[in-house]
């Protein structure tokens, strides 16, 4: 990439957490595992580096964590941190959409178990947290098996927080920007209720999400179960699958190859992105706080998706044309997060700033594609 279409006009971050905390990593210690080409992973890397340090915790301190949809994109960049950190951790993945490529680093280290396992069946773990983020997160991932979807928020999340009452595990569960719908309150607080559409094509997970969080506070009411919500809003980093669907992925993956970039309608419609290291901060952040209400997680800088596709294109230095196709049904015209509860409450806000976030995201893509030509050509 051409560092002169960067205008470098941001300030790097070179560290994750907090520096006088557990949570402190440089940043290179977590690209390494996705900034290496996954081959690379398999052979070199895994001989040579058997497995990542990690920090020594105390007996006492160590915890047994639970991170359902852990092989995903959001999940897996978490469990590098818990196991960097030196907690033992459990995956339940599915993988629907998540894969083990994401954890692979992590296969056969005495503190990581993955098990491929569906939570719409209940399961009976001994843990002292469960990070709930199992669910497709993208639209066209969500919108593929309507009722699987509904089924993995409403039946999946009774059946995380059944486990969470029986072993007395403290329980987060990973909403979403989603709930708002397409927004009448701008920018969200997590006061407003948002504007939903019960029956139309996004239902499956703006609803899904919206019963997974009224079933988590009626364990917390009736089960006396210690919950946290956070609201998550769009994210984006390495580890996206190349074929997710979401458009930061769609964009770059495009301009990458000098295709047409797709934009939905007329591009107006705005967003706010987050890079998923900060994201992570502030899951971490929240399961340690005493606040059980929902909060938001996300970067409060707005842009249109316009924005979003020339700034991508010029990064890349890309010949892509964009194209505009028909507006997708439902699609928020607008969203952004009232950061001022996590702001509060967590001492938490975002850190990086989009342009880094999208350049490392660059990175990992231009990597997927680079093997994909070579696999090409060898075959
Ligand atoms: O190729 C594309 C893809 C998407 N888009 C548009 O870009 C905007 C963002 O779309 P995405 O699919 O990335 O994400 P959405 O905001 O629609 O949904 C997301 O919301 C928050 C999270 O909970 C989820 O990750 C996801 O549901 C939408 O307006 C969409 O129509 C394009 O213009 N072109």
């Amino acid at each position: 990439m051409d560092p002169a279409n960067t205008n470098q006009s941001y300030i790097t971050v070179d560290h994750v957490g907090q520096p006088d905390q557990d949570t402190y990593f440089t940043l290179d210690v977590l690209s390494k595992f996705y900034l290496t080409p996954h081959h690379k992973l398999n052979k070199e890397f895994l001989e040579k580096e058997l497995y990542p340090h990690i920090k020594r915790v105390k007996k006492c301190d160590k915890k047994r964590i639970l991170v359902t949809g852990g092989a995903g994109f959001v999940g897996s960049h978490l469990v590098d941190r818990l196991m960097l950190m030196g907690h033992e951790v459990i995956v339940i993945d599915n993988f629907f959409t998540g894969s083990k490529t994401n954890i692979l680093h992590w296969i056969g280290h005495p503190n990581f178990t993955l098990m491929e396992h569906d939570i719409v069946t209940p399961i009976l773990i001994q843990v002292d947290e469960i990070y709930h983020l199992a669910c497709p997160a993208s639209p066209p991932a969500y919108q593929f098996n309507p009722i699987k979807t509904i089924e993995t928020n409403v039946i999946g999340t009774s059946n995380m927080l059944s486990l969470a009452k029986q072993v007395k595990a403290r329980f987060l569960l990973t909403s979403t920007s989603e709930i708002y719908g397409d927004p009448l309150e701008h920018p969200q607080k997590e006061t407003y209720w948002g504007n939903v559409n019960p029956i139309g094509p996004r239902a499956c997970y703006d609803e899904g999400k919206r019963a997974a969080e009224t079933l988590t506070y009626a364990y917390q009411t009736q089960e006396k179960v210690d919950v946290r919500v956070v609201r998550i809003f769009n994210t984006f980093g390495p580890r996206m699958d190349e074929n997710d669907g979401r458009v930061v992925s769609n964009f770059i993956m495009q301009a990458l190859q000098n295709q047409d970039m797709t934009i939905y309608g007329d591009g107006n419609q705005t967003r706010s992105f987050q890079f998923v290291h900060d994201l992570v901060d502030g899951l971490i952040s929240t399961m340690r706080n005493e606040f059980t209400l929902p909060i938001n997680l996300g970067n409060p800088v707005e842009f249109t998706i316009l924005e979003l596709a020339e700034e991508l294109k010029g990064f890349i230095g890309s010949e892509s044309k964009l194209v505009k196709l028909p507006a997708v049904q439902d699609d928020p015209k607008q969203r952004r997060p009232d950061i001022s509860l996590a702001k509060e409450k967590l001492d938490w806000e975002p850190k990086f700033s989009r342009q880094q976030g999208l350049l490392e995201t660059i990175q990992y893509f231009r990597q997927i594609v680079e093997a994909d030509c070579e696999a090409t050509r060898r075959s």
